[in-house]
């Protein structure tokens, strides 16, 4: 949802700094890089000894890189499948490092048990569903549905949360609840979504199936 909605919106806001990066002569893939790196820091420094409020910080400065490499590569008309592979396997990098610096959180300091298994579940959920659309392409089916909780829901959700959850270490109280309300909601949502994707790759490779029946051999 938010991809369709949101990302026309940060395109507009974000092309004039993409088109000062290009002329700064930086490349879409070190924005890639870079971005994935700061997140990857941001996450696995802060969110381990419970600084959610400066974690989020860090991550929300680099993570919006996701959105300014591909604008660059767009500008520069430099779109390019390397570009492509880089950008969507590293987004599962950067995942992955959020997720695990929340469960790395839960098995330390913040000794919970649960919300440490609900934010491996999140990590782990989270990588299967992007792998279910990835998959599904890659095998030639359109995989047309996105589902309930993409990844900018991922993001969104668990780190409006974790950077109001940081605000207890300043004093407001109860407010460090919202972390594991958001993990729980994304964990949920991405089993929903890993349904819904499981589902439509189903019927469509069924359909294929029959299509390829009808007019030759499978192609697999
Ligand atoms: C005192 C208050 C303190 C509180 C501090 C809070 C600070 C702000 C907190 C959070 C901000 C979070 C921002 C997160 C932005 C995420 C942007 C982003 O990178 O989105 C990526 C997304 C997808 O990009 P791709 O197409 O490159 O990726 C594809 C995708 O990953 C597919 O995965 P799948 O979905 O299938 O699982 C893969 O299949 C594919 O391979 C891969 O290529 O980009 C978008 O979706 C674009 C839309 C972005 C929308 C961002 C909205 C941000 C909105 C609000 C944030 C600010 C809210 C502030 C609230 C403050 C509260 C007080
Ligand atoms: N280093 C890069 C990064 C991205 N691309 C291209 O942009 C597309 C992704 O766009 P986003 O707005 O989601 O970043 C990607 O599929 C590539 O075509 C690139 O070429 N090089
Ligand atoms: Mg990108
Ligand atoms: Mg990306």
């Amino acid at each position: 949802m938010l991809n369709k909605y949101a990302r026309a919106f940060f395109t507009r806001v974000l092309t004039p700094f993409a088109a000062l990066l290009l002329r700064l002569g930086v490349s879409p893939d070190a924005v890639t890089l870079i971005g994935t790196a700061g997140v990857m820091a941001g996450a696995l420094v802060f969110f381990p000894m419970g600084e959610f409020f400066w974690g989020t910080i860090v991550i929300t400065l680099f993570v919006f890189s996701d959105l300014v490499d591909g604008n660059m590569a767009r500008q520069a008309g430099i779109s390019s499948r390397w570009g492509a592979f880089l950008d969507s396997t590293l987004d599962r990098v950067a995942d992955g490092a959020i997720f695990a610096g929340f469960a790395l959180w839960y098995a330390g300091r913040g000794d919970d048990n649960i919300l440490c298994a609900v934010a491996i579940f999140c990590l782990a959920s989270g990588q299967v569903v992007s792998y279910t659309k990835a998959r599904g392409e890659s095998i030639g089916l359109p995989v047309a549905v996105n589902g309930l909780v993409e990844r900018a829901e991922r993001l969104v959700i668990s780190l409006v949360a974790a950077g109001l959850a940081g605000l207890h270490k300043f004093g407001v109280p109860h407010i460090d609840i919202l972390l594991p309300i958001a993990l729980w909601i994304v964990a949920v949502g991405s089993l929903v979504t890993l349904i819904q994707r499981v589902v439509t790759v189903r019927r469509e490779s069924a359909e294929a199936d029959a299509a390829s029946a009808a007019s030759g051999p499978a192609d697999r």
